[in-house]
């Protein structure tokens, strides 16, 4: 079977420029609204689908390796399935195998075929970013682009490093936003690059392109973000160092011409996505939830720890690992919260788990700062001022300060507001939570996007018991 599934490139509507702050942004004809009220415990035990930084890397590194890579597990949202339309239009072949199973038969570095159509990554700043870097290394040309939310996201923080390499911009929108088109590099230039920010897709890009050109390719991040692109380019065989830089920082060697040999990925269950059901268990009272697989690399479990600092229970068993990623057993409990401070370098370790983190915080007695949060307004939406709308219309005390985040958390949260989403699937789920526990329901204008990193999500939560109409 090849590449099939639902995904947005055929199903967005136009994206439009400049919305209205008022516009709802769907990817759907109609709006999908929802209501969440407090139903009593939440029990039972769940798998949370794949983890999608995972998935997309196993997708890219398949297609740029020779021979046969086989996926168990891999997160079948729009957000990889886009993915593995773009690397099958660059000339891979994607299979999907069986549920959850895929199979990739790829080119080799360096070996993209020009695509026919522009790439459509949808929602995804991860998918386009990393095949931005892909396609870097390689003479071709491509189009890239995505909807609405996508077309707002900074690119130049990607096509600086690759232009360095080599590659360019042949035509764009302004300010590097997509839609644009990138001429990869016949001979690729090996760099040695200072990341401005604590990213993993401006490192990940930056590799990527690296593995086509000669000689060492190195990143250097002043705070590590997540690893899974050096950890799994090592399990495809390339050779790649990653050594402590300063106090919170990496340093990442790669060598370049690289040949990299199609492996096996296990795709354990997604911290991000455990963090909803996670959150729900802690804050409605006397829930007992069991969550298999889940991946428990230290670059992504900044809001376990901070949880686990505001007196959640969750207890950690069953540790195992897969192609250097750990996972473990998570049982979380009802818990009672109280507020915390949480250090900016903790940031790049829980960067998508802040809002729902600020729902915990809701719930919480007392203040919970949350510092360094610059980034978040460069995802799917402005997370920081969503995050303190959602909160302001359910009746919680909120100040945005610079790039902080500081919530007043009463033990309870009145809800009974409705949260715009702004095409931002973690926005949807994060307030779907909070009415898991709030006196009165929470509604949502918008779960379409959802779709992009967790599709189960509604069934998996009502078979918790969550009550969601
Ligand atoms: O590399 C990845 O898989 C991701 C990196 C993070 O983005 P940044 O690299 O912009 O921090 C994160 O927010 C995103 O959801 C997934
Ligand atoms: C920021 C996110 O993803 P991406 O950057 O891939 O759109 C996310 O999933 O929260």
């Amino acid at each position: 079977m090849p590449v099939t599934g639902h995904g947005p490139c055929g199903t967005c509507a136009p994206a439009p420029q400049g919305s209205s702050k008022d516009t709802i942004l769907t990817h759907s004809d109609q709006p999908r609204p929802l209501q969440s009220r407090a139903s009593g415990p939440l029990t039972g035990k769940v798998r949370v689908p794949g983890d999608k930084s995972i998935s997309h890397r196993a997708l890219i590194l398949g297609a740029l390796a020779v021979g046969e890579t086989r996926i168990s597990g891999l997160l079948e949202g729009e957000d990889v399935l886009n993915t593995a339309k773009s690397m099958q239009a660059l000339g891979a072949t994607v299979e999907r195998t069986g549920d959850f199973a895929w199979k990739v038969n790829g080119v080799g570095v360096g070996g993209f075929a020009q695509p026919k159509a522009a790439l459509d990554f949808g929602n995804s700043g991860t998918g386009c970013r990393l095949v931005m870097g892909a396609v870097a290394g390689c003479p071709i040309s491509a189009v890239f682009d995505g909807d609405a939310s996508l077309r707002s996201r900074p690119m130049r923080r990607i096509l600086d490093p690759l232009e360095k390499m080599g590659a360019k911009v042949v035509s764009g929108s302004e300010g590097g936003r997509l839609p644009l088109t990138l001429q990869g590099a016949r001979d690729p230039l090996p760099i040695t690059y200072k990341t401005p920010v604590a990213s993993a897709q401006i490192k990940s890009a930056v590799l990527l392109a690296g593995l086509a050109a000669p000689g060492t390719t190195t990143v250097i991040e002043s705070e590590a973000s997540r690893d899974h692109t050096e950890l799994m380019l090592k399990h495809f065989g390339a050779d790649i160092t990653s050594i402590q830089e300063g106090q919170h920082g990496r340093r990442i060697t790669l060598a370049g011409q690289a040949e990299l040999h199609g492996a096996n990925v296990v795709v354990p269950a997604d911290p991000s996505s455990a963090a909803f059901p996670v959150v729900a268990a802690l804050i409605a009272e006397g829930s007992d939830v069991v969550l298999s697989d889940v991946m428990t690399n230290p670059l992504r479990t900044g809001l376990f720890t901070t949880l686990r600092e505001m007196g959640g229970s969750i207890e950690e068993s069953e540790v195992r690992g897969d192609a250097g990623e750990p996972m473990a057993r998570l049982r979380v409990r009802a818990s009672k919260l109280r507020g915390v401070e949480v250090p900016p370098e903790r940031a790049p370790s829980m960067i998508d788990e802040y809002l729902v983190l600020a729902v915990a915080a809701s719930f919480a007695e007392g203040t919970t700062i949350m510092r360094g949060l610059q980034e978040l307004r460069v995802k799917e939406s402005d997370r920081l001022e969503a995050t303190a709308a959602m909160l302001r219309v359910n009746g919680v005390k909120v100040e945005v300060s610079g790039d902080d985040l500081i919530v007043e958390g009463r033990g309870h949260v009145p809800g009974g507001g409705v949260v715009a989403t702004h095409m931002d699937h973690r926005i949807a789920m994060s307030a779907l939570v909070m009415g898991c526990a709030s006196d009165q329901p929470v509604g949502v204008d918008d779960t379409a996007f959802i779709a992009t990193s967790f599709p189960d999500f509604i069934p998996m939560m009502r078979s918790l018991g969550a009550e969601f109409s």
